[in-house]
């Protein structure tokens, strides 16, 4: 079971395999010792991968994944919620749950009214080769007018995440060297404007209430919301969009139609309209259990236990490090059949496969609370995605530029391996506004 490789050569086999370094032989093993960069204990199935998300076994290293790593540059040193333990992760993961709770209900008007504006302005360009960037920059634009008052600069945020994960290796690697630099510029001007929103006062108050530090809550609030909110939603959307070209006619023919069905009904897109929006939620969900933003989640044992699988039992030790994969675990064969294969309906013929979904950090039924890492934004996820998915199906056409093909390439975050480009883009703006009420 164990694989003998050095720290550089397991980075190097991840990074040009990413998930399939784990299952080289396509044996689907449910624990395997194996070294990624760093030396693990990886959980790829159903039964194992809970271990993973087992707060009285393991603790999150401080800042970490594993191999790579967020350095406090462009963190100012705090620590945010998902790297967070104990009583520390408690009061930041509250004081988040608070903010979304709050902000939650504007969030359809605001994206919409940022969609209307940025469609209607690609519409006019003979081409969108940024249309992953452009993705971005609508969701945080919504997203930090919700949760700040004012939108932060897209731009501005895009360099911040893209500069924010290094890799713990001696090998240089000047590019992302390059990004991490671009990064730190980016954060002093971006804490600026939140300290310069109009919600800015309402939010240290509510950072106090949990007794935590002004800059250390909008940090903390900052990683979760163009970070794991935003990222996470942008990179599903993107790899909806190409999954939408691999589809069979019939089958996207039937998600505009029901899906066009609900608008006409509800006459605008609410929580409660994008919640009858059943096929295109079986869609979204069938993509990310295939193509999760996020394929691995890793911890760091607390003390001595034993992993077991049928008769497959592994000794972990204090300290050692557990990667759970979700990639593979949401391919494993006891819970879904035919795992390689994108089914659209899946979710809708079956309401019970949800149960076995892990993407949000545990059971996808199971609620975030103070006591796990669980993910809080499940609910503006999915009016994000949806709400978006839902305008580009009933009112957008464009063409691809390349037939998208997935290697599952970990830098990728599940997206098709090149980049998702429009060659041309249009937009029925007015058909929009008038079903939409807009
Ligand atoms: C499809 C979209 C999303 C996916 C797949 C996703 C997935 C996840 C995952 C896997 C984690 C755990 C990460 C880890 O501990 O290793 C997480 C945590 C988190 N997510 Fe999401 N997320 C999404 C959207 C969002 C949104 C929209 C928000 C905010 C509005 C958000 C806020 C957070 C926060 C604050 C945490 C940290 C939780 C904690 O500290 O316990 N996420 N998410």
């Amino acid at each position: 079971m164990g694989v003998c490789m050095s720290n550089t050569s397991g980075l190097l086999e991840t990074k040009k395999s990413g998930p399939h370094a784990l299952n080289p032989r396509g044996e689907h093993p449910a624990i395997a010792r194996t070294n990624v960069g760093v030396p693990c204990v990886s959980l790829l199935t159903q039964e194992t991968i809970h271990y993973v998300f087992n707060p009285d076994l393991v603790d999150k290293e401080q800042c970490c994944f594993g191999y790579s790593e967020v350095p406090e540059t462009v963190r100012r040193g705090h620590c945010p919620s998902m790297f967070a333990n104990g009583e520390e992760h408690r009061r930041k993961k509250a004081f988040l749950m608070d903010v979304l709770k709050e902000c939650k209900n504007r969030v359809p008007s605001l994206l919409l009214k940022t969609i209307l504006g940025h469609f209607e302005e690609w519409s006019l360009l003979k081409s969108v080769p940024d249309f992953e960037d452009r993705v971005y920059y609508i969701i945080s634009e919504a997203l930090t007018e919700a949760v700040f008052g004012t939108k932060l600069d897209g731009r501005l945020a895009l360099t911040w995440l893209n500069g924010m994960i290094q890799l713990k290796t001696w090998i240089p690697m000047p590019a992302y060297k390059k990004k991490h630099n671009l990064a730190m510029e980016a954060l002093p001007k971006l804490l600026q404007s939140i300290g310069e929103s109009p919600k800015y006062e309402e939010l240290t108050r509510l950072c106090r209430q949990h007794s935590l530090q002004a800059e250390d809550g909008m940090v903390t609030l900052m990683y979760a919301v163009l970070f794991n909110g935003c990222g996470a939603v942008t990179t599903a959307i993107v790899t909806s969009v190409a999954r939408l070209q691999t589809i069979l006619a019939f089958e996207k023919k039937d998600l505009q139609t029901t899906t066009q069905q609900v608008i006409s009904e509800f006459g605008n897109m609410t929580e409660e309209s994008l919640g009858e929006m059943r096929e295109l939620e079986s869609f979204l969900l069938e993509v990310l259990r295939m193509h999760p933003p996020v394929f691995d989640f890793w911890a760091v044992a607390k003390k001595d236990f034993t992993v077991s699988a049928g008769k497959v039992k592994e000794e972990v030790r204090q300290g050692e490090q557990l990667l759970g994969s979700c990639f593979w675990a949401q391919r494993d064969v006891s819970a879904f059949l035919n795992p390689g294969l994108f089914r659209c309906r899946r979710f809708l013929d079956d309401e019970e496969k949800k149960n076995h979904l892990v993407f949000s950090h545990g059971r996808f039924l199971e609620a975030a609370s103070l006591d796990n890492h669980q993910c809080p934004g499940m609910g503006i996820a999915f009016i994000l995605m949806k709400a978006t998915l839902a305008v580009l199906l009933c009112y957008c056409s464009w063409d691809l530029q390349d037939m998208p093909v997935w290697s599952d390439m970990t830098s990728r975050l599940g997206k098709p391996d090149q980049l998702v480009c429009f060659t041309w883009f249009h937009f029925h703006s007015a058909e929009a506004r008038r079903a939409l009420g807009l």
